[in-house]
């Protein structure tokens, strides 16, 4: 039986631990508690000027004044940035503004002399490029092409098929030009013809493709097909307007004129080449059945004008953007009278049900019945079921209602994840991490003084008698934690914004932020290794700290942002992608993340969280997409213990609320929702060296090897368990399950006793013995903590946590080691083998090694070896030293790479690009303060699902092959 003493013991450990935790927070800098009080006073006359009676929905957010690190004196404040987000800006013309900053200290940026894509707004400049693409095509099938402007037809002809009119005609009648027929993916192919269906039963639809699966190529060969093909009431293809982000829409013109040169592609926006009234560019683009591309914004600015006319098709890119239904440009695109409606979108439900409604509201009206209907009778269901502390027969409602909610949206809507093409489309690998980095201690210290002071101690009040709108001084006390988090600067200089004695030298420095001292570290590494970096966040005044140090560095980086004219961003993009000199693209999530395609980075930096999940998956998807050559590594960078942490927690839960409608009814949720309090804490890393988050999901943890640390680390909370083998762990864990059977066995024989602790018992059983640790069934934390209070598993798994890995907890467990002695020896024996094979390499170093490690051992003594049998295996598994394939400067490699005799290619450049993150995250261990990461896509549930999905999809077609064989056998 359990110590009962020992169990206290630890117990009263945890509690020390906290005390600890408390007494630290108590010593917070006078600086930083007048800095917050400074801040707070300017914060409450905001919030005074708010009426209390306001409801809390329709608050505007109070903006503070700008950062001095802004660059652009007409952009929005950047508190806006650190919302839950919304649309994009359109663009700010100003150009010479964008280019430096207001304040001397920062250096100025580099202009790019960048060219544009002209539209066929212009007239003259349309028939222009109309007479030259024909004489390229003249000139192409007689030979004498010289490299003008390559179009697809040309292309075709150039490759030696003679008739680029010739085309792939679909059941039905419609001719897709086969010169754009040909160069689709079968995957597209099937796209073109779901949209040719819907078309001929005047049906919308909405082609949710994952982003970078080119859902832009599919609708072009689609409208392609159509203006080729002499039907219905138009002729073929009628007017058709296409609404999309302002980055994009240059982006569609150039696909329009490689792909599709015949057609008239005309961009209704001040940066468009039409220089008359926008009327009459409306009028001649009806008239030639052309395109007409706008934003957004352009239609609440157009619409009258739009919706006088007919359209035949109305398509929406990025469509997303009408997922809210009260917002203005919702209701107004769903004013055009035309049943052929599309939606595009990677990501077409990303917070909540109501916006599927929304969307479908849009190209199916009425489908999904009226909105109150549909909230009452789907939404509310499926989403109570899916909190964890939903009961079984919610859950059960929910899984029925989601699965019926599947079957009705199926036929209009059309989506293909990565995982299920990638047969067709081989795209490289993808790694994605979490890192959790440290506050530096000003960080901190600022973070501890806003958060004792007046605005959070107001909204934590429960009696609050301020009387002021609470909603508006949480956001508000959320924005500025987030700025805490992202550089000191960018919450100091808030606070002495009328202060003018800046030093050049400390301002902005990369060494006061955690996370941008692990940005430093990464640039350095991929620099060196050949990587070019994506870097997103929220706000413009970080992009303006991380621009200061990139130029610092002279690391050559683009910049893109609201302020970059919406002409100009394709050509930012392609100058990017075509020239490896530039190591860094910096842009805004909002800005940069939408749609576009910057394949000329294979890494990327998250620099700091949406709250909405879909955000910050746009905006990594635009390196990871078709086109990608290199495997591809995304970090997400998290302030341990902060808000930020929070954002994720969040952000995962939406993940599975879109699972369950998009993938699979069966998700499970894993988080409850978390308290305000919660939110307004900074909480201390466990006594697992772990944040909340990492041992919340301690399964997708990445171990990297301690022994590859550098020595000078000075990380305190690094734990002795992190460098057991991943054996002893295991060998831990079934010591930590005869434990629980043990205690299990205890309670039976006592079962007439009710013990206090058999809740927690059976909680730490669950938690000590997972179904299955190793392949989770649907979401790895869900087979573990599914129905655990979010709070209480905290605290619980620091209890277990120190069960696992205290050695008086090990000395504890005698009574259990008898019955692991099999096992023990079992590994033993393997672990020789494993030496056996080890040794037979002809690599010297390893003999060496062993050698050292021997005499090593000999030394130590007796109370500091490893306890048990595991001692052997440990020595057995320390990797010799090995220096690393991409950079042989370094020491300190990864280690644990095992010893195998043949891999095929891909294995090897699945191992080289682990070896290469594996070696980055023990550089970030060792130096930049990285408390833990985990591996994001196992966390959100994907991974596992993808691999499924993959295994399914080779069984189906192993099956097919088997009934194909016998029946040709039969023949
Ligand atoms: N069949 C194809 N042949 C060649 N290139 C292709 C093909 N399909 C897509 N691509 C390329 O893949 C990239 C991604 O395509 P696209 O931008 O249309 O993706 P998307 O699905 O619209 O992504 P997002 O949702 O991020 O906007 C583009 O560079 C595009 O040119």
């Amino acid at each position: 039986m359990v110590d009962i003493n020992k169990y206290l013991e630890s117990q009263l450990a945890l509690a020390k631990q906290r005390v600890a935790i408390k007494s630290k927070k108590d010593n917070v800098s006078q600086k930083s508690k007048d800095a917050a009080e400074l801040i707070s006073k300017k914060q409450s006359k905001q919030f005074g000027k708010h009426s209390p009676k306001e409801d809390p929905k329709d608050i505007p957010v109070p903006t503070s004044s700008r950062t001095r690190t802004s660059t652009v004196s007409s952009e929005k404040d950047s508190d806006d940035e650190y919302l839950p987000s919304e649309d994009e800006p359109d663009d700010i013309i100003n150009i010479a503004a964008a280019a430096g900053p207001s304040t001397s200290t920062l250096p100025t940026r580099t202009k790019h002399n960048l060219k544009r894509i002209v539209d066929d707004g212009d007239t003259t400049s349309y028939n222009e490029r109309i007479e030259t693409w024909k004489k390229n095509l003249a000139a192409a099938k007689s030979g004498n092409y010289d490299g003008g402007t390559m179009t697809a037809d040309v292309q075709y002809v150039l490759e030696g098929n003679k008739d680029p009119e010739e085309p792939h005609e679909l059941q039905n009648g419609l001719c897709v030009p086969n010169f754009i027929w040909r160069q689709l993916y079968k995957f597209q192919k099937i796209g073109v013809k779901w949209l040719w269906e819907l078309h001929q039963v005047e049906s919308g639809g909405l082609l949710g493709d994952e982003m970078g699966l080119g859902k832009t190529i599919q609708i072009i060969a689609f409208l392609a097909g159509l203006s080729k093909s002499d039907l219905g009431a138009w002729g073929g293809l009628g007017p058709t307007i296409i609404v999309a982000p302002a980055t994009v829409i240059y982006q569609w013109v150039s696909h329009f004129h490689f792909w599709c040169p015949h057609l008239r592609v005309a961009v209704l926006h001040h940066t468009g080449s039409h220089a008359g009234n926008h009327n009459q560019l409306i009028r001649d683009l009806h008239t030639a059945h052309g395109i007409l591309l706008i934003t957004y914004a352009g239609v609440v600015k157009y619409t009258k004008d739009l919706t006088a006319r007919k359209w035949h098709y109305i398509i929406l890119d990025e469509g997303h953007k009408i997922r809210n239904p009260d917002t203005q440009v919702s209701k107004l695109v769903k004013k055009f009278q035309t049943p052929h409606k599309l939606l595009i979108t990677g990501s077409p439900m990303q917070n909540s049900l109501q916006e599927l409604w929304s969307l479908f509201d849009f190209m199916r009206p009425g489908l999904l019945g009226t909105y109150n209907a549909f909230m009452d009778h789907f939404a509310m269901p499926i989403t109570q079921g899916g909190y964890a502390n939903a009961t079984e027969y919610q859950e059960a409602t929910a899984l029925e209602i989601a699965k019926a909610l599947k079957l009705i949206i199926t036929p209009y809507m059309l989506r293909r994840t990565k995982a299920e093409v990638q047969s067709h489309i081989k795209l490289p690998e993808k790694n994605e991490q979490v890192l959790f980095c440290a506050l530096s201690q000003e960080q901190r210290d600022l973070y501890m003084g806003y958060l004792t002071g007046n605005t959070v101690r107001s909204i934590l009040d429960k009696d609050n008698k301020y009387g002021d709108p609470l909603r508006a001084r949480i956001l508000v006390a959320l924005c500025t934690l987030r700025k805490i988090c992202n550089h000191p600067d960018l919450y100091l200089y808030e606070a002495h914004e009328d202060c003018d004695d800046i030093d050049p030298e400390r301002f902005g420095n990369y060494k006061r932020s955690g996370k941008m001292t692990v940005v430093n570290s990464l640039l350095k590494i991929w620099q060196k290794q050949g990587h070019r970096a994506l870097i997103f966040s929220q706000s413009r005044g970080m992009l303006c700290l991380l621009e200061q140090y990139l130029q610092v560095q002279e690391f050559k980086y683009l910049r893109m942002d609201g302020s970059v004219n919406v002409g100009q961003r394709q050509n930012m993009i392609k100058t990017f992608n075509e020239n490896p000199e530039y190591l860094v693209f910096l842009a805004t999530t909002r800005v940069g993340g939408l749609g576009v395609n910057l394949t000329g980075a294979d890494r990327v930096i998250i620099y700091d969280p949406d709250w909405n999940p879909a955000t910050d998956d746009q905006a990594k998807e635009r390196a990871w997409r078709i086109g990608q050559q290199r495997n591809v590594t995304v970090y997400r960078l998290l302030s341990a213990g902060t808000i930020e942490e929070k954002i994720y927690q969040r952000q995962i839960f939406k993940h599975f609320l879109s699972n369950k409608i998009l993938i699979d009814p069966n998700q499970k949720n894993v988080l409850t929702t978390s308290t305000l309090q919660g939110l307004f804490t900074l909480e201390e890393l466990n006594c697992d060296g772990d944040t909340e988050t990492a041992s919340l999901f301690k399964h997708t943890k990445i171990n990297v090897d301690h022994n590859s640390r550098s020595k000078k680390s000075d990380d305190k909370h690094s734990t002795e368990s992190t460098s057991f083998s991943k054996k002893k762990i295991e060998a831990m864990k079934k010591m930590a399950r005869e434990i629980s059977k043990k205690i299990s066995k205890d309670k039976e024989e006592n079962k007439e006793e009710k013990d206090p602790r058999e809740e927690y018992k059976k909680k730490r059983e669950l938690l000590l013995n997972p179904p299955k640790v190793e392949v989770p069934e649907i979401n790895m934390v869900d087979d573990q903590v599914v129905n655990v209070p979010f709070e209480s598993i905290l605290s619980e798994l620091d209890i277990v946590n120190m069960h696992a890995k205290k050695d008086y907890e090990e000395n504890l467990l005698k009574n259990v080691l008898k019955s692991q002695e099999n096992a023990v020896k079992e590994e033993s024996d393997h672990g020789e083998e494993e030496n056996s094979e080890i040794k037979k390499e002809k690599d010297e170093g390893t003999h060496d090694n062993n050698c050292k490690e021997k005499s090593i051992r000999e030394k130590t003594p007796e109370r500091d070896k490893p306890l048990d049998k595991f001692a052997g295996k440990k020595e057995i598994k320390k990797p010799h030293k090995r220096k690393h394939d991409t950079d042989p400067e370094i020491d300190n490699v990864v280690a644990v790479k095992k010893v195998k005799k043949k891999k095929h290619k891909k294995d090897k450049e699945k191992e080289k690009q682990k070896n290469d993150d594996d070696y980055v995250l023990s550089k970030l261990f060792a130096k930049a303060n990285v408390k833990s990461a985990l591996q994001h896509d196992v966390v959100v549930g994907l991974a596992e699902k993808e691999k499924r999905h993959r295994i399914k999809e080779e069984a189906v077609k192993k099956a097919k092959d088997a009934v194909r064989a016998i029946r040709f056998s039969s023949k």
